[in-house]
């Protein structure tokens, strides 16, 4: 006999937490995704990374000075957070459990240590890792974006090779090669029903 209710079930209250490599296209997949799919929130991290070009405060992240990012982990005002190639970012707490509270699907673009931050405090989360298609690849979107120097993006590709060495403790892996087809996989894997 099929379930009456299965049509009408809401979508998977919880929260999804998509990691991988600097370079592979997270901020570029995550953009997309809230153009074309708004119900999704995205949590705005605090970072003590200086902005760049572009980049507006309570947007792309909460630029914030080392001092407030302290008092912030004093206050226990952080769901997680890590140190990444020379900075600190952090999840804000409050919103991201208001948002869950509230029925709404939350999405964390974090690198993996916060992710396993997130695999023990919330153990319900769906741990998503975006793959570049090949290393080579990887060097080229990091070294053409153009953001960081030299230094940076070499620290950068250090850490990636860690992260991807990581893959295996996701639940699923999206390889990154069209940003189209990403986002399609990685709405349905937010939005499926629950089982
Ligand atoms: N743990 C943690 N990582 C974060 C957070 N926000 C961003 N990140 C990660 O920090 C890393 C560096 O971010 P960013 O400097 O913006 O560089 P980009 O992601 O390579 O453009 C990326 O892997 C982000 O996913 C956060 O709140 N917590
Ligand atoms: N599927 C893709 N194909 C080709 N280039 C991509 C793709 N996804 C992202 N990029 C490019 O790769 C670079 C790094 O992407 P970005 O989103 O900044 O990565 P991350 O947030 O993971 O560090 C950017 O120049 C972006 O335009």
């Amino acid at each position: 006999m099929s379930d009456p209710g299965s049509q009408s079930r809401p979508a998977r209250k919880r929260l999804t937490v998509l990691s991988g490599p600097s370079g592979v296209g997270k901020s570029t997949v995550v953009a997309h995704l809230r153009r074309e799919n708004p119900e999704v929130w995205l949590s705005v991290s605090v970072t003590t990374r200086r902005p760049r070009p572009g980049e507006r405060d309570g947007v792309q992240y909460y630029f914030v000075t080392d001092e407030e990012f302290d008092r912030l982990v004093a206050d226990d005002q952080l769901l997680e957070w890590a140190q990444f190639a020379g900075n600190r970012y952090g999840t804000p707490r409050g919103p991201v459990e208001e948002r869950l509270r509230a029925g709404v699907p939350v999405l964390l673009e974090i690198e993996l240590q916060g992710a396993r931050q997130i695999r023990e405090s919330m153990p319900d989360a769906l741990h998503v890792f975006l793959a570049p298609p090949s290393w080579e690849e990887l060097v080229r979107r990091l070294t053409r974006r153009g953001t960081e120097s030299e230094e940076v993006v070499q620290r950068r590709l250090e850490v990636a090779r860690i992260e991807l060495a990581a893959e295996k403790e996701f639940d699923t892996t999206l390889v990154n090669t069209s940003v189209r087809e990403v986002c399609e996989e990685l709405l349905a894997l937010i939005t499926a029903p629950e089982v």
